[in-house]
């Protein structure tokens, strides 16, 4: 339990993009506030603040292991770090769709 919390916290704090999700999932916490989310939104909301945190954490462990495993140029390395990237693009573009599935008809 140390050690992960120890990693949540390293991550939130040395990683660019995990700052900036972090930042982003205090803003929504505040829209959904504003907003006043019903349960099943705020559960929904949640969870995919989380999931793309976490998606984005895994990413960042690959990449440190890629590097660590092979610091010099490889296309292979190139493949793996893609497709972890991969992974935090496709839960990037569904939290923007649930975003709007739960905002638009509040703002409009
Ligand atoms: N050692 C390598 N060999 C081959 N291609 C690489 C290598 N390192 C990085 N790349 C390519 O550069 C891209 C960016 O890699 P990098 O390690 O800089 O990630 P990043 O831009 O810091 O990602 P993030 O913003 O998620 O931290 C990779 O997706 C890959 O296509």
């Amino acid at each position: 339990m140390g050690y992960a919390f120890k990693g949540a916290y390293l991550l939130i704090t040395t990683e660019a993009s995990l700052k900036v999700q972090f930042v982003l999932g205090i803003i929504m916490t505040l829209a959904g506030l504003y907003f006043g989310l019903s349960s099943i939104e705020w559960c929904i909301q949640t969870l995919v603040i989380a999931l793309i945190m976490a998606i984005e954490g895994i990413n960042t462990a690959v990449e440190e292991m890629a590097d660590f495993i092979h610091p010099e140029y490889h296309p292979k390395i190139g493949l793996i770090k893609d497709l972890a990237a991969g992974a935090v693009f496709i839960v990037a573009i569904a939290a923007i769709a649930i975003g709007f599935i739960i905002y638009i008809p509040k703002i409009f």
